[in-house]
């Protein structure tokens, strides 16, 4: 089959009869075929506050370009990078301005953006993006404080995540496509917790104190990226239980702005129409409070979006297909690649709801923006 950029693509269409099938597919690997050359890399954003799952929504993104992203071969143990194939994922507190004492000494926390050393990240992505290798410094977050720097080839998708790559507009205008995963505090909350007290022992008391002595620079430079972003996947409490507060359940929306190039928003049924779906019955499996979607128009900062929503859970995840089948342009190179992916990485947090369900379709569309820039293909076998 010809693809829309003129190349034989290895992925036949299926009839319709075989998309609506809900069985589970088989797994598959991908890998890049080179048909043209594009010079530098597509460069790819994730803005996101820290502990929000930015490493298990990288390893759903990368791994979708084939190949196994790990830290630089032979390089720092702590090194925050992470290379596979065909991407390389750079973090942003590599270009913290100070190291932890130099923070307390100024007073200033690392959300604010004077604690940013936005010019040479400018200067860095910049050579990145004119093919040219860089140095990068190491902020290491056992010592806390700079090692030696590292060399960063010039890779074929460039992806930076961190508390702040649309802040400065030199940076941010060397984008292709910008993603942002915004937490509700509610949820933010919830997940500290879990994490926090379970696992490191921290208290009830010291877990609320840093949420609450992080809020204000939060707000001030973290969540005004969200304007400049091409998709946010924001992470809300359940509307299926009055009165939620637990945030185990989750209500996931998909917000993308409308007249994007090089991307195509997913939808529900009927493309530019308003639907509430419940999927739950015969072909797919649901405890309570049960799953609703919702897909449909609407505005985020005064600008017009289109809306994929879940609230509620997957008890099995395998009969994602059904849903999955209901769903168009999302982008997938064979019939139940989204359930694939969810089943690959189930034991990732957000799994089975939205948050690993709309990770996954952004990896989709990102490796399409890829493919459409860079005018290669990324062929799964
Ligand atoms: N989708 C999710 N559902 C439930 N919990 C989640 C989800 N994503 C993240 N978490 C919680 O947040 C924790 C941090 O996740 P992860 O390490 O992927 O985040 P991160 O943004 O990479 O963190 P950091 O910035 O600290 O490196 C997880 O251990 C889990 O408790
Ligand atoms: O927000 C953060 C990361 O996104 C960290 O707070 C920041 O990088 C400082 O790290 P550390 O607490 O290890 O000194």
């Amino acid at each position: 089959m010809a693809s829309a950029l003129g190349f034989a693509t290895a992925v036949r269409a299926r009839p319709v009869a075989a998309q609506k099938r809900a069985t589970a597919p088989k797994a598959r690997s991908a890998r890049v075929v080179t048909q043209a050359k594009r010079d530098g890399p597509v460069i790819i954003g994730l803005a996101a506050d820290s502990g929000c799952g930015k490493s298990t929504f990288m390893r759903r993104m990368t791994s979708l370009f084939g190949g196994k992203a790990t830290p630089p071969e032979g390089g720092n143990p702590d090194s925050n990078t992470l290379i596979s194939d065909t991407t390389t994922v750079l973090c942003l507190d590599d270009y913290h301005l100070n190291d932890r004492q130099g923070r307390k000494d100024s007073g200033l926390t690392a959300l604010n953006l004077k604690e940013q050393n936005f010019d040479l990240m400018y200067e860095q992505v910049k050579a990145l993006k004119e093919g040219k290798s860089v140095d990068k410094p190491i902020y290491n977050h056992v010592t806390g404080v700079f090692d030696p720097a590292e060399k960063i080839e010039s890779p074929e998708v460039l992806i930076l995540e961190g508390l702040h790559p649309f802040a400065d507009t030199r940076v941010r205008d060397m984008f292709d496509f910008k993603i942002y995963l915004d937490i509700s505090d509610e949820v933010k909350f919830a997940w500290k917790i879990q994490r926090d007290m379970a696992e490191r022992g921290h208290s009830l008391e010291s877990i609320k104190a840093s949420i609450e002595a992080r809020k204000p620079d939060f707000d001030a430079f973290v969540d005004p990226q969200k304007e400049f972003s091409d998709v946010i996947i924001q992470v809300l409490p359940t509307q299926l239980i009055p009165d939620d507060n637990e945030g185990k359940i989750l209500r996931v929306r998909m917000i993308m702005k409308e007249g994007l190039e090089n991307f195509d928003a997913p939808f529900l049924f009927d493309e530019g129409s308003t639907i509430s779906w419940i999927p739950c019955g015969r072909k797919l499996t649901c405890s309570y409070p049960g799953i609703k979607f919702f897909y449909g128009p609407d505005t985020f900062y005064g600008k017009e979006v289109t809306v994929l929503e879940m609230d509620g859970q997957f008890d099995k995840l395998e009969e994602l297909i059904y849903v999955e089948s209901h769903l168009s342009n999302t982008s997938t190179k064979f019939y139940g690649e989204i359930t694939q992916q969810m089943l690959k990485y189930q034991n990732g947090p957000g799994s089975n709801n939205g948050t690993g369900f709309f990770q996954t379709i952004v990896g989709l569309k990102v490796r399409e923006v890829y493919e459409r820039i860079a005018e290669k293909e990324v062929v799964v076998k």
